[in-house]
Formats: C-alpha cells, structure tokens, sequence
C-alpha cells in the first residue's frame, strides 16, 4: 500500500515558525566571557541579550547593538548571495570552494545560525556541504586546513585510544561517521585528506535526522595513505607513510572501536568510505558487536532498492514485476555489490524463491567486464553474483558494457564504478533497444564528475522516456516543448540519517538486516503513484527531514518487533512497543534538534 506524498506542507509550516516567539529550554554552561565568544556551540555573536552579556561575563566583548537572530540569518543569506554575485563568470572550482569556505566560517563561529541556514537551504547548500563539492574540499584539504573539527586517531597512536577518546569535550556522542579515508567518494585514496566526508556526512545527520550537534563526533583513521602524490606533497596534513595491511590494520580499527565503545557504548559507528576490502571486513567483524553499519554497503543498497522499486512503478506495473526485471549493475565495489545483494533478497521475496534463482535477472560488470564463473582470480566477494556462461548465450566472460547492453536490453543500467563518463553516447544510444517502456539510468558515482553519465546526455541519448537518477545533483533537463527531463539524486542521505535516528531512539544495540529492510521498504513505498509515474522515484531533498522521520520510525518499529528496543531517555521499550505507527513518527519528529538560541546559564 503506497501512502500519499504526506507532510507537503510541512516545510512551509517549519519555515512559518522559524524565528516564532516560544522561549527554549536554557542551556547550561560551563564557561564565561571570551571563551563563550570562542565556542560554537554556544557562541550567538551579536544575537546575545544584553541580560545574558551581563550573566555571562560579555559585557563590553561585542559592538553595543543586539542583533536579532533573524537579522543575522538575513545578514548571513545577503553575504551569501553577494558573493554568488562577486564570483559569476570564475570557474566551478573556484565559487564553490568560496561557497564552502563561507559556510564553513559560519561553522567554525556560530553553529545554531550555521545549522539554521543549512536546515532551511538544504536543497541549495547540500551539494556545498556534500556531494559535490566535500570532494574537492577533501582533494584541497591540507591547503585549505584552518582548524581542525573532529578526532584524528593515527597508527602512531595505537595503545593510547582508550585514554584519547577522553581528551573529546563532549560528555555525550550519539552518532560518529568514521573514515580511512582509502576511498573518499570516486576520488580514491585521500589520506587524512578524507576526514571532509565525516565532516558532510554529520552535517546531513543535524539537517535531515536533527541530531544534536553537540553529540555527533566526525573520526579520521589514519593509518597512512598509499597516494604518492599526497605522500610526496610538503603540504600533507596525514601519517607519511604506506597503509598498514592486515592485522596491523585491523588491530588500529579493533582498538579504536573497543575505545568508543568504552566511553559511550550506545554511540552509533557509521563505517564511511572504507575501500572495498576493509568494508567488507570490518562489517562482518562488528555488526554482531557495536552498534554499527556500513552506509556504502548497506545505506546504499536501500536507497538503489527503493529506486529500482520505482522503476517497475514507473511502467506502470506491479511490483511482483521486479522479479522480471533485466538490471546490469556495473560496478562489483562496495557500493554495487550491497546493491546487488539487497536487491536478490527483495526479488527471493517477492517471489518465493531461493536467492539462488533470484539472481538470474542480475549482470554484474566490473573493470574487467561481464563477471562470470570462468574469470580467473575471481573476487570471492563478487564470487556469488558471478553468471555461469551457461546462462548468457552470445556473451562471454568479459563481455563491455556495450556488448551487454546490446545482448540483454536491460530495464536498468546502474552505475556504481566511479567513473566518469563510461556510459558513453553509444552505451546510452544502445538503452534505446530496453525490453521496458520506461529505461532507467542509474549514474549514481560520486561526486559529478565521476557520474557515469550526466542527465543531459542521458536524455539526449537514451530517449525523452528514460527514467534517471544519479547518485551527485544535476539540474532537471529542458526536452523542449515544455516537456521537462526529472533527475532524481539517488543518494544514500536519503536513508542514513533516519537509520541512525531510529537506532539511537530505540536504543538498540545493533544494526540488524531487518532495520535496513524496513528503511528501504519505507523510502520505497514514500512516492505517490502520480509522482513514479512521471519518473521521479525519491522525494525532494527540500523534503529530507519529513523522509527521515519516517525512515527513522521505520527503523525503530523494525528494532522494537526484533525485541531489540531498549528505550532512549524516559521513554523505555514498552511505550515503544505501544505507539502506533503514527505516534512513532511523530514521536522521532519530536526528538529532532532544531536550532534556537536558547537561554544560557552559566555553573561551575
Ligand atoms: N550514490 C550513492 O549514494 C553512492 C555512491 N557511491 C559511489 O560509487 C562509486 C563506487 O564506490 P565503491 O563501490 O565503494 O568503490 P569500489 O572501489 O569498491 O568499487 C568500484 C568498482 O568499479 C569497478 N570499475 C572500475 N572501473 C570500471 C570500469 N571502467 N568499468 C566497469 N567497472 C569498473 C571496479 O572493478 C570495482 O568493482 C564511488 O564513486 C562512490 O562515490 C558509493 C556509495 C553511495
Ligand atoms: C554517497 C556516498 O556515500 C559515496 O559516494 O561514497
Ligand atoms: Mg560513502
């Protein structure tokens, strides 16, 4: 049963009472004067009362006037856009490292006006925080280094974790985004340099999931980096050194995770951008024993589930069609091996059948070409999704993208490869042949210049009734008269933010396959028939808060049929257990932080 686009307006109603007179809550402080200025957290600039300057030991630190949050926030929008229109006519590169640099002060300075502009911009400033641009501010990072945000763990640092993790002034941490930063989005290994993505991936978790900011905590593993250009540049902030392997490796992720664990055992460990091996690895090795998961494995294979799920609505069939489904996944990563396997668990249940028979509908490509049992030193991971050449008359064992597209007319061409570009004009002409009335195209690398493809080509080659996404924005496409080409941002923030929410309001202590499903099933089932039908399979990022309210309900109700809930706050399992679907959503909206400034209080 499919729900109705809910909660339309209440973005509208957000913005309505964004600068509204209810007083917040205070908040306690532990500092005065200069050091307020300094922090953050707490800092509120010009905004703080006259009453409050005095508590507070502010008196005579700032100009006289006081400045009203939303003359802030105005003053902050008017910077912004002067400097939109100060830097028209310089190359991408340059406007937007200047708009992430902007954004970024306004971090550094003051987050609840920070967090203010990003919840009610989020369409506009995601792809500042995040994909795109984080990637160009990782591959910059060490030049554009001012003051560090987050922890740092390095190989030279084994045996000191435990107390380390102490040195962190937050009492509390709910949610951590964790890196190696050995395969930064399609950018590959950055080092230290990868800590960027953390920093972005937690700035979606405040705006979309409204996770306290003052309890997220961004990590950077650094265990070296095998890149000798960052190696040989004077400039690089990490370890100078080659990635320790094996044990080695293993035993600086073991102790970080046993540190964490430790001072806050009911902290959320995101595994982030991890290169193949070690997500793999590590995944198996934790899930069973922190409160974890891999987005790139699991986050994204949802996301891409519940777009392939939209596909099949988007012809105008049943879902029990996604068993009949012809989808080439190229790609056998991280990212397209999560996919693959989420998606043969969905056509196994529609169906009825065994996984074994669920995969006859998959191809998988990688850089080496068509994946087949014949391969020689063939990755045991992608091992099970591999096509015994019994079952691929006319295609060999290494056969292009080309030569699978021509031979199958896939429904899907999904990219997860990270690169750009090789969904070339022939491989998108030769989607034009699709057994389905509405082809999807799938070009979900990060960030844009990895994208297998852009969305005016894609239309441009593909046909005007393609269905596309793509996993980095693209503007919707002009076809002409009228007739406008959707682009849909397959991307998993549509679905972390709501499966840490819903874990940390559970309370569970794990992260089971059943609370991913119930994710993806949710964000599957969030578009209204009218809506698939004009090929837009995921909601607008303006949206993200209502998506993961619901997500992040999804998740819970999932932990509390698991009997996994142990409650969060006041709230213990068996109210859990009785709100109705409706309460709980509700119930996840009203645990999110939103930012005010709000009454401090000054105690020793
Ligand atoms: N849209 C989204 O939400 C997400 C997008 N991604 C993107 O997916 C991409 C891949 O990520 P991972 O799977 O973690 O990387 P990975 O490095 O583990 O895997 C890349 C795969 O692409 C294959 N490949 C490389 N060159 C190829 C070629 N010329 N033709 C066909 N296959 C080729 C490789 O053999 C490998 O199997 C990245 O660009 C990443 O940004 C990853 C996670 C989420
Ligand atoms: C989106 C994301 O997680 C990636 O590109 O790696
Ligand atoms: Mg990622």
């Amino acid at each position: 049963m499919w729900k109705l686009a809910r909660f339309a307006a209440a973005s509208n109603i957000a913005r309505s009472r964004r600068f509204s007179a209810a007083i917040p809550g205070p908040c306690i402080v532990h500092k005065r004067g200069a050091d307020i200025l300094h922090d953050p957290w707490f800092n509120k600039d010009t905004g703080f009362p006259l009453t409050e300057r005095d508590r507070l030991g502010l008196r005579g630190l700032l100009p006289p006037r006081v400045i009203s949050f939303e003359q802030q926030y105005d003053r902050f929008m008017n910077s912004f856009r002067s400097l939109e229109n100060n830097t028209q006519g310089q190359s991408d590169k340059v406007v937007s490292l200047a708009k992430w640099r902007i954004l970024n002060r306004l971090h550094d300075r003051n987050e609840t006006l920070y967090y203010r502009v990003l919840i009610d911009n989020i369409k506009e400033f995601a792809p500042i925080i995040y994909t795109p641009t984080v990637g160009l501010v990782c591959q910059n990072y060490s030049g554009l280094f001012r003051r560090p945000r987050g922890m740092y763990f390095s190989a030279k640092d084994k045996g000191e974790m435990m107390s380390m993790i102490y040195n962190w002034p937050a009492h509390e941490v709910d949610m951590i985004v964790l890196t190696d930063g050995s395969r930064i989005l399609g950018l590959g290994d950055l080092g230290v340099q990868g800590i960027g993505i953390p920093i972005g991936k937690l700035d979606v978790y405040v705006a979309a999931a409204g996770i306290n900011p003052q309890r997220i905590l961004p990590v950077m593993l650094d265990v070296g980096t095998n890149n000798q250009k960052l190696l040989e540049d004077r400039l690089y902030l990490g370890l100078r050194q080659p990635r320790l392997e094996g044990e080695e490796y293993l035993s600086i992720v073991d102790e970080f995770m046993e540190a964490v664990h430790a001072r806050w055992p009911k902290a959320i460990v995101q595994f982030e951008d991890f290169q193949m091996k070690w997500a793999f690895e590590t995944l198996e090795r934790y899930q069973k024993r922190f409160c974890m998961f891999n987005d790139d494995i699991q986050g994204t294979a949802g996301v891409a589930l519940a777009g392939l799920l939209g596909t099949v609505r988007a012809q105008g069939l049943p879902l029990t069609d996604f068993v009949n489904q012809k989808i080439v996944v190229v790609g056998a990563g991280s990212a397209g091996l999560g996919v693959l396997k989420m998606a043969i668990k969905a056509v196994a249940k529609i169906s009825g059948c065994s996984d074994l028979a669920a995969k006859s509908q998959f191809y998988l490509i990688d850089k080496d070409g068509l994946v087949t049992t014949e391969r020689n030193n063939l990755d045991p991971a992608a091992a099970p999704f591999a096509k015994n050449p019994r079952d691929i008359e006319g295609l060999n064992e290494g056969a292009s993208i080309i030569e699978v597209v021509k031979k199958i007319k896939p429904h899907v061409l999904l990219g997860l490869s990270g690169v750009g570009g090789i969904f070339n004009d022939e491989v998108l002409k030769a989607m034009r042949e699709s057994v389905s009335t509405k082809p999807a195209i799938f070009a979900m690398s990060n960030p844009t210049m990895n994208a297998e493809c852009t969305a005016i080509d894609a239309f441009k080659h593909a046909g005007e009734h393609i269905v596309f996404a793509s996993g980095s924005p693209f503007e919707n496409v002009d076809l002409g008269n009228g007739k406008v080409g959707h682009v849909n941002q397959a991307n998993n923030m549509y679905l972390f933010p709501g499966i840490g929410l819903g874990t940390l309001l559970s309370g569970a202590h794990l992260i089971t396959d059943g609370m991913l499903q119930a994710a993806a099933e949710c964000l599957a089932s969030y578009m209204a028939e009218e809506d698939t039908l004009s090929g837009i399979l995921y909601p607008s990022v303006d949206s993200i808060r209502d998506v993961t309210a619901e997500v992040g309900a999804a998740v819970l109700r999932a932990a509390v049929e698991e009997e996994l809930a142990e409650g969060h706050g006041d709230v213990g399992p068996r109210e859990l257990s009785h709100m109705s679907k409706d309460e709980t959503v509700e119930y996840v909206r009203s645990n999110m932080w939103y930012p005010v400034y709000s009454p401090l209080v000054h105690e020793k």
